[in-house]
């Protein structure tokens, strides 16, 4: 991969790392990661050797970063992103890298990158798969006869709020936090630009609209239903969907959970199946295109987009970027005060853009100061909980 270092960094603001006992970042390295571990040892019935691969995974999180074994994946590039933070406390690197290299650790002690037996089986897959069945998105699917017959743009608005909050609760967060289904009625948007979205769509329509994806399952669903949407109402005329090349994050959406995903829509008939007809059809003649470029699993901010990419996404009328990973590397993972402006932040970024996420991270910007204010005040937990959400657009 070729990557970008001409753009300008970003303004200065101090990384997000993970060693404040109790922050967010902290909880996600020491707390939820070694449960992640136990749930995939649960789900998938690993041999001895990838038991022991794992379990020495486990003892690192108390300890310092490991190399990569020998032979990983990628492994000449993975040691240049690696060679500042070897040896250190998992808590004192940046918490972006931080996952991001632990997640690589976790596919490779799968045998997910090797050439035995589990190559290639992906470790997440069961609790991807268990989504699909789940009331929510039976319920979701049930509500899309609705949403198909609505007038054009209350459809459209109504399929982007599903896959704004098809974000908000995503594997691990409900790994760490088991209430987290509840909060599926708590919708609170801290800010909302979305007018200017269907302005720009309405420009440029019917335009070519780039979807850098986020989670499979219910979210994947729901971006699905949003980029069918696009296509019939001719916002879009082409819409690129960028999924992950392999395994990342727990429910990052790779081309299988997009099978996957399409499969469950097929057997909803009715809406749901015409949904899946069309989106089958618009993939063979083209206009669906699925792309999976390696740079969406690095621990890199998109100022370091390669160039091949990034020449693909400046064409696009829009950039539709969904959720809380993909908007820390947009805005970069840091402790920025959160009235400092979305749009100079993103304005390295090649295309017009809206960003999609529930709030998980402690990452903010884009906040009016009366709104923060009033927020700091009554929801205290408003940056991690997934109670709230932003569309930020920037032309
Ligand atoms: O699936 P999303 O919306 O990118 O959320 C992933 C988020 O989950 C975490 O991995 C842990 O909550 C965050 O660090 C990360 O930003």
């Amino acid at each position: 991969m070729t990557i970008n270092h001409d753009q300008n960094p970003l303004p200065a603001a101090a990384p997000i790392v993970s060693n404040v006992p109790g922050s967010f970042a902290w909880g996600v390295l020491t707390r939820r990661h070694p449960d992640l571990i136990a749930t995939v040892r649960r789900l998938v019935p690993y041999p001895p050797a990838i038991q022991e691969s794992l379990d020495q995974l486990l003892m690192t999180i108390d300890g310092t970063i490991p190399p990569l074994p020998a032979g990983s994946h990628d492994l000449a590039t993975w040691q240049e992103w690696a060679a500042p933070y070897l040896g250190r406390s998992w808590v004192d690197v940046p918490f972006l890298w931080a996952e991001s290299y632990f997640y690589c650790l976790l596919l490779e002690a799968t045998g997910y990158f090797g050439s035995g037996p589990w190559a290639g089986i992906d470790p997440f897959a069961p609790q991807k798969n268990a989504e699909l069945n789940t009331p929510d998105l039976a319920r979701d699917l049930r509500d899309l006869d609705r949403l198909v017959a609505a007038p054009d743009q209350a459809s459209l608005s109504a399929a982007l709020a599903a896959s704004l909050w098809g974000n908000r609760a995503d594997l691990g967060f409900r790994i760490s936090d088991p209430g987290a289904q509840g909060k599926d009625q708590v919708d609170d948007l801290v800010a909302d630009d979305s007018a200017e979205l269907w302005r720009l769509l309405d420009a440029g329509a019917p335009g070519r609209v780039h979807l850098i994806a986020d989670n499979a399952g219910r979210e994947l669903a729901a971006d699905l239903v949003l980029i069918d949407r696009l296509l019939v109402t001719e916002r879009a005329a082409i819409v690129a969907l960028h999924l992950k090349p392999h395994p990342y994050y727990v429910s990052d959406a790779t081309t299988a959970d997009l099978l996957q995903v399409l499969r469950r829509l097929e057997e909803a008939r009715d809406t749901a199946s015409g949904i899946a007809a069309r989106l089958t059809a618009a993939i063979g003649d083209g206009r669906l295109q699925v792309h999976a470029h390696s740079f969406w699993c690095s621990p890199l901010t998109f100022q370091k987009l390669p160039t091949d990419l990034a020449t693909e996404l400046a064409e696009a009328t829009v950039v539709i970027i969904k959720g809380d990973l993909n908007y820390r590397r947009l805005v970069g993972d840091a402790h920025w005060d959160p009235t400092t402006s979305f749009q100079d932040l993103t304005s390295y970024f090649p295309a017009p853009l809206a960003a999609l996420r529930t709030l998980k991270s402690d990452v903010a910007v884009g906040v009016g100061p009366d709104r923060l204010a009033h927020l700091e005040s009554n929801a205290p937990g408003w940056r991690t909980d997934g109670t709230h959400a932003v569309i930020h657009v920037r032309s």
